[in-house]
């Protein structure tokens, strides 16, 4: 996507230095960031401390942290100890244990002289992968905004409520839940997007950026608007994406989604979930049983941060000193909430039917001994 007029992945091969880029998110959308990261733990700190953020990104990132541990040491045990090492970093988005895993999976039977050039190119392979699966999304998303179109009058806006970033910040370009929403804006569609603010960490004002900077027309709005907003008729579909999605449907996203999905189903709102299949969790069926929930500083919850009067990045209390925070970090809405799961394979139902006709090679996958904390 375009940053300025210039086209930009999340993450990109400084092939110069040898380095991965990012794009420090910390600081959007004020400043434009740019980092290098080189070293095991500055890959952990990015993935901890979002600077890179969202399902499909984290796991981008995780398969060129493989690379770099490969470079350092192409032996079992330092694959091992890598794999573990970054496994922890973050236990909700289960596209980095997916990626994780198709690293270890296909390093390990290499020998350790050729382990270091295959992870790298492997890493290129999931993040180029990336970017044609969220199109395809954008594709199958588009016939569904096409399909709500037909039954408006001519030029009448499309009004779809998003919450959280499941951009193209979120992901390697396109986004999951946004890229239906870029291929309609592109294809002339009117669209006007409800951005939820997604506190604690305003993760709304990056889709306001990123719509921002595409010239999709957008209102930011605070959490607790939309239930408001499909009792007045003023909401015609919700995307959402997604960081884990059980073999039954259940989706697990950013803290705030399932009261969306609630009110959506009381307003017959159609609600997807755009979703790229590494975001499918094969072994667990039941989202609120099996999902391990992240919980994060509570000095998310009683800090904001923003623009200060004298144009710095700074953060502000918004609560009496000493007040105590509890920080869930993403919800489980169950499936019986969600009209349907955007794919790169197309638009399924969301059941275990569904996704099994969808995608009838993981059909087989039993189901794992869960450890609850780290999902793994
Ligand atoms: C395409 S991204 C889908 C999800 O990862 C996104 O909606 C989300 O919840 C991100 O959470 P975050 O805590 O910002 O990493």
């Amino acid at each position: 996507m375009k940053v300025n007029g210039k086209h930009y992945r999340s993450l990109w091969w400084n092939s110069e230095k040898n380095v991965l880029e990012i794009i420090d998110q910390r600081w959007l959308p004020h400043d434009f960031r740019t980092q290098t990261v080189g070293t095991m733990e500055e890959f952990a700190d990015a993935i901890v401390e979002m600077r890179v953020r969202g399902a499909p990104l984290i796991g981008a990132t995780a398969a060129y942290a493989m690379a770099l541990a490969m470079k350092i040491d192409p032996s079992n045990a330092y694959l091992e100890k890598a794999w573990k090492y970054f496994n922890e970093t973050r236990p909700t988005a289960v596209n980095l244990r997916w990626a994780l895993n198709r690293c270890k999976d296909a390093l390990l039977p290499l020998p350790e002289d050729q382990r270091a050039d295959a992870a790298l190119k492997l890493a290129h392979e999931i993040a180029d992968e990336d970017v044609e699966i969220n199109a395809q999304i954008g594709r199958h998303g588009l016939a569904i905004i096409q399909g709500i179109a037909i039954n408006k009058k001519p030029g009448e806006t499309i009004n779809i409520l998003t919450h959280c970033n499941a951009g193209w910040l979120a992901t390697v370009d396109w986004g999951t839940a946004t890229s239906p929403m870029y291929h309609a804006h592109n294809a002339g569609i009117p669209i006007h997007v409800w951005v939820d603010e997604t506190r604690p960490r305003n993760q709304g004002a990056l889709t306001s950026w990123e719509l921002g900077s595409h010239g999709v027309p957008h209102t930011y709005i605070v959490d607790n608007a939309g239930g408001h907003l499909m009792q007045h008729g003023k909401v015609d579909l919700v995307i959402v994406g997604t960081d884990r999605t059980t073999r039954r449907g259940d989706v697990c996203n950013k803290i705030g989604t399932y009261l969306k999905a609630l009110a959506a189903h009381a307003n017959n709102v159609p609600f997807y979930v755009a979703l790229p299949s590494p975001t499918i969790d094969w072994t667990i069926a039941n989202g609120v049983a099996d999902i391990p929930i992240e919980e994060r500083s509570a000095q998310e919850t009683t800090h904001v941060q923003g623009i200060m009067p004298d144009g710095s990045i700074g953060m502000v209390q918004v609560t009496p000193e000493g007040t105590p925070g509890g920080n869930p970090a993403f919800d489980v809405t169950p499936n019986h909430l969600v009209t349907g799961l955007i794919t790169e394979r197309g638009v399924t139902p969301a059941t275990a039917e569904g996704l099994q006709a969808m995608f009838p090679e993981f059909a087989n996958v039993k189901p794992a001994a869960k450890n609850k904390k780290t999902g793994s």
